[in-house]
């Protein structure tokens, strides 16, 4: 019998399953399916750090499983199936991602929170070449209460019993771990093994696409009721609410799914009284963002990746004894430093991921640690008077230093060579990051001479000579910041291309030269001292010189909110601001610069290059 008609439609299909999961194989065998079971030998080992979400993540292992299991059949038996399901299941917890327990601590850490399941479903219709798959792919996600009665005995007795080890989140809510939950919300199947309803409905869009007459029907929301409020909800106006946490469908779908659940959830609220509110969770993992932050930048701090570089797995009394910090404490930091997909936790201790590697030990090649030093020592202390810097609207170094600030960058902090040589070392990471983008964002062959104002250790001058090689670039900066410079100059074949010249870009002349550069300058300066900067580099230009301006420009659309946050920083921090493109518009034609290109660069940067006209 099959109860739902979409399962009939796989029936004379060869569908796979890329799955171990006993439950998995039973929820979908008990709905009717016929597959056959191909676990998936894909090492379940992305980089979570390189994932924006932990969403991201699961789907991509998930599709990875699968795609894995398609290519293993297509190559031994030469019969690729129809159809491969791949799934993968994470717990987060505060948005940390969390699996399977390696052991039994790491067991009792997970069961002691409260979780939300996500499970990643990719389902992969095959053809003979692998490339023209095509996937549909979906996730769910169940939010679950742990018992705030469960003791730590309780938790310590359950955790022999065997059954947390091969479940993600650590137990199994079918079973003796039922006891432990409190409350479900979503779908209880996929925190057991697989989101069956969800499932069925992806198969009805596949196979049974909308007419475009039903397109232009009012939307209508099918109720799916949450385990914990199994009721009739159809004598709502509307017909209940859309699961909360589906994830397909456009932002404007989104949007009408989410006003129509509101206004349902509002009304059943009326019609029961007892209703909750969906559980906040993005608000709670907001919320814990700044600890996450915390927690990286005090591992970077005491050098655990670079205890870690290179090395075996080490276990937490090693680590805690290097970086001269207590066990159990030292043992929290790396659990978080796991879970954010900063270290690897095995049976045999801890070891770096290659993100912590690249960027998070201090002396590899991208390192950001001075980066993370910088935002640790200094600008988190910024960022704790936020709310006077939004109430005063300006930055917040006399609060920090206790004294009046006249010019951030001559007389802000102690100019020992240290804090420079920091100050140095955090933007030479960031300005690495990026040099190779900016270098290449245009075509720059017509320039035999470029100057990089304030370009500070000359990490973009040696992109530039090197996409150039013609080129000879002129970095001009402060004194103490060129005196420092050499600790940044590799040897290497763009040495000769490159000088540095020692001055003020606001008092001193600049460097004659065909193209001018100012990278991240603008941002720090208030609207006159921009004004004096550009007049001065419109001064220094023939007609037909260049200038190449790389920010941040507000209101262009960006994957993440990176941009907006930026310009928060700006205010706690500098005088200047991040600003429109249509303001970088007028500043550029006012001072003589026509011909306006704009390049978006990955993250958060946009590069700009004008023409000097004559005037
Ligand atoms: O309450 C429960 N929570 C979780 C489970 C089981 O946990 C695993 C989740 O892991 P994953 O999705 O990665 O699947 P695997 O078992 O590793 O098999 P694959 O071959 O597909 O990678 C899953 O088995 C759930 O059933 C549970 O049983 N109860």
């Amino acid at each position: 019998m099959v109860l739902c008609p979409v399962i009939g439609k796989l029936l004379h299909k060869r569908v796979v399953l890329a799955s171990a999961s006993p439950r998995r194989q039973e929820i979908l065998s008990n709905a009717g399916l016929r597959f056959e079971v191909v676990p998936s030998r894909f090492k379940e080992k992305l980089d979570k750090a390189s994932f924006a979400t932990p969403y991201g993540y699961a789907m991509e292992t998930a599709k990875q499983k699968a795609l894995e299991v398609a290519t293993r059949m297509h190559q031994k038996d030469l019969r690729t199936p129809d159809v491969v399901i791949g799934a993968d299941t994470i717990v987060t917890v505060g948005g940390l991602i969390l699996e399977k327990p390696v052991d039994k601590q790491d067991a009792y850490r997970m069961l002691s929170r409260a979780q939300r399941c996500v499970k990643a479903v990719a389902i992969r219709h095959c053809s003979s070449q692998a490339a023209a798959h095509q996937v549909s792919e979906f996730y769910e996600e169940t939010t679950l209460n742990v018992s705030p009665e469960l003791s730590e005995e309780g938790c310590l007795e359950y955790i022999p019993s065997g059954e947390p080890m091969d479940k993600a989140g650590g137990y199994g809510i079918q079973a003796l771990g039922g006891m432990l939950v409190e409350s479900v919300h979503g779908d209880f199947l996929n925190v057991v093994g697989f989101p069956l309803n969800h499932f069925c409905k992806q198969l009805g869009e596949l196979y049974y696409p909308p007419r475009p007459e039903d397109l232009r029907q009012p939307v209508r929301h099918d109720s799916i009721p949450a385990v914990d409020t199994f009721e009739d909800l159809s004598d709502v106006e509307g017909g209940g609410s859309e699961p909360a946490q589906r994830e397909t469908g456009s932002r404007d779908e989104k949007a009408e799914v989410g006003a129509a659940g509101q206004a349902t959830a509002e009304a059943e609220c009326h019609r029961t009284g007892a209703t909750l509110p969906p559980f906040p969770t993005r608000l709670l993992e907001l919320l814990d963002g700044f600890k996450l932050s915390k927690a990286l930048l005090t591992a970077c701090k005491l050098k655990v990746f670079d205890w870690l570089k290179d090395e075996a797995p080490q276990r937490a009394p090693d680590i805690a004894s290097k970086v001269d910090a207590s066990v159990c404490g030292t043992e929290k930091l790396l659990d978080v430093c796991a879970a954010m997909g900063l270290l690897e936790k095995t049976e045999q201790g801890y070891s770096n991921t290659e993100t912590a590697n690249l960027y998070l030990a201090s002396d590899s090649e991208y390192s950001l640690h001075g980066f993370m030093l910088q935002n640790n020592d200094v600008i988190w202390n910024l960022f704790t008077y936020l709310e006077f810097a939004i109430r005063e609207g300006r930055n917040q170094h006399h609060r920090l230093l206790g004294k009046k600030v006249e010019d951030l960058f001559q007389d802000a902090y102690d100019r020992s060579p240290d804090t420079q040589l920091r100050f140095m070392q955090a933007m030479h990471g960031v300005a690495k990051l990026t040099a190779r983008q900016v270098a290449t964002a245009f075509d720059l062959s017509r320039f035999s001479s470029a100057c990089d104002v304030g370009g500070c250790t000359g990490a973009l001058a040696r992109e530039l000579a090197r996409e150039y090689p013609r080129l000879q670039v002129t970095v001009f900066d402060l004194p103490d910041v060129v005196e420092l410079a050499v600790h940044f100059q590799p040897a290497g074949p763009q040495a000769a291309q490159i000088h540095f010249a020692a001055g003020d870009f606001f008092r001193d002349p600049l460097p004659s030269a065909e193209l001018y550069v100012l990278c991240r300058i603008l941002h720090d300066w208030s609207d006159d001292k921009v004004h004096k900067l550009l007049s001065k580099v419109a001064e220094s230009c023939k007609p037909g010189a260049g200038l190449l301006l790389v920010e941040t420009l507000l209101d262009e659309k960006r994957e993440v909110q990176g941009g907006l946050i930026q310009s928060l920083n700006m205010l706690v921090q500098t005088e200047g601001r991040e600003r429109s493109r249509g303001e970088y518009q007028c500043l550029l034609e006012l001072h003589g610069f026509h011909q306006v290109q704009v390049v978006h660069l990955e993250g958060v940067l946009d590069a700009m290059l004008a023409t000097r006209v004559a005037p």
